[in-house]
């Protein structure tokens, strides 16, 4: 058995990083950028007013003081004179500052009669004008690469780019195997259960950015593992889940291999996911990374999360990283940890994290109330109440 953080570093010698497309801005999000971007020019491209107001000259807006209103800025149509002492020109939120101006008074700071303001007592501060380029200059970096969020999807528009160049997404296969599962929605007999995992999975890799596809079921034969694996064979990624323990129907490992899998490892010190394995695909099989997740439900998914994550970031040339954690304090004990790194499903409050009095990695639905696994280390001693421990947000 290997530790979590050897494991990691063998599946990331696994991956090789995708080449790049081009998307419209409007697909952009989620997806990793991977071209340096440079904005072609000022934001704002004017010294603009963060108010609506009245633009005078900064030295004379003082309290009673007098102005004639000589014109109007608005948004998009900017005033061609210049304020001259004693004027002021009718100005908007976003609108280009006249010149000769150099302060903005509040329109809230002004009594109005016809052409002429006066200025109230007190005024606030000012000068309500936000510089050229405050926000970014022409030739400035977003560099890349780069998990793109909405927030940096808004900026590469104000930037200009209708297009941006970003990581193929990875096509992942995920074959589930075993003969007691159906579909959700087909009709299983007494001794069946519906596939689960292999939905939660799919749903977590697309919102990693890949391109999942379910592969259909593989009965526990090795000619269905086989013809399983054939059809992965366009895959970046081969994920299948189950059949990796040491039962008399668990051939996942043994099939893969005929194939020509080369493995890289099997079983790692963690709890749960204790028999993953991954490697690679032979040749003929177009030499796909795989990965093969316990079928637990609740192992599957923690290594989807541990593992599969890093690996899809790192597929689409982000830095071969472990998933972030947080931290938080533990609002009940917990006892010491055995040998293995523990992965505690955790109800997780603004107060801190509580650790369900149940792991068992058969239980779906405390997955579904979790949202922290608290990583426990190898022998980590008890931890108390109050004390501050490591998570992973899922
Ligand atoms: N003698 C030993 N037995 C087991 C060991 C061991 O070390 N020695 N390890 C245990 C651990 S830990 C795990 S985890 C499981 C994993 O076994 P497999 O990967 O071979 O998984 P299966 O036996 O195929 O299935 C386990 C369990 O999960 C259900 N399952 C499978 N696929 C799905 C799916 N797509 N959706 C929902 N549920 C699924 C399956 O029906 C079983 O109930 O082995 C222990 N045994
Ligand atoms: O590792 Mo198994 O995944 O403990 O249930």
């Amino acid at each position: 058995m290997i530790s979590v953080e050897a494991a990691l570093d063998a599946l990331f010698a696994l991956v090789r990083p995708l080449g790049t497309e081009e998307v419209p801005l409007r697909e952009a999000a989620g997806r990793v950028m991977r071209a340096d971007v440079h904005a072609f020019r000022d934001q704002p491209p004017f010294p603009g007013s963060a108010m609506d107001g009245y633009a005078v000259i900064a030295e004379e807006a003082q309290p009673h003081a007098m102005f004639r209103v000589i014109g109007e800025s608005a948004a998009g149509r900017r005033f061609e004179g210049q304020v001259k002492p004693g004027q002021a020109v009718r100005i908007f939120t976003g609108a280009p500052v006249p010149e000769g101006a150099t302060r903005v008074v509040l329109q809230e700071d002004v009594t109005r009669t016809g052409d002429i303001i006066t200025l109230t007592d007190p005024l606030d501060a000012g000068p309500h004008i936000r510089p050229a380029g405050v926000d970014f200059r022409q030739g400035d970096t977003f560099t890349a690469p780069r998990l793109l969020r909405p927030a940096d999807v808004a900026l590469l528009a104000a930037m200009n780019q209708p297009k941006v160049t970003v990581s193929r997404q990875p096509k992942v296969a995920l074959i589930s195997t075993g003969d007691e599962l159906v579909l959700p929605g087909e009709d299983p007999g007494p001794d069946q259960i519906v596939a689960s995992n292999t939905f939660g999975l799919e749903a977590l890799f697309r919102t990693l950015g890949a391109r999942p596809r379910i592969l259909p079921i593989a009965r526990d034969t090795r000619a269905s593992l086989e013809s399983a694996f054939h059809l992965a064979a366009d895959a970046d990624l081969v994920v299948t889940i189950g059949g990796a323990s040491v039962g008399d129907h668990d051939l996942v490992g043994q099939v893969a291999g005929d194939l020509g899998m080369e493995q890289s490892f099997y079983k790692v010190a963690m709890r749960p996911g204790k028999p993953l394995m991954a490697g690679r695909m032979g040749a003929d099989l177009g030499g796909a990374m795989m990965i093969g997740l316990p079928g637990n439900p609740v192992s599957a998914m923690v290594c989807g999360h541990v593992f599969a994550a890093p690996v899809l970031r790192a597929f689409q040339g982000l830095p071969a990283e472990p998933a972030p954690l947080a931290h938080a304090p533990l609002l009940a004990p917990l006892p010491a940890n055995g040998p293995r790194m523990h992965y505690m499903r955790a109800r997780l409050s603004p107060e801190g994290l509580r650790a369900f009095d149940s792991q068992d990695s058969s239980i779906l639905s405390i997955l579904s109330e979790a949202g922290a696994l608290i990583q426990r280390p190898p022998h980590a001693p008890a931890a108390e109440a109050g004390e501050i421990l490591p998570y992973l947000p899922i």
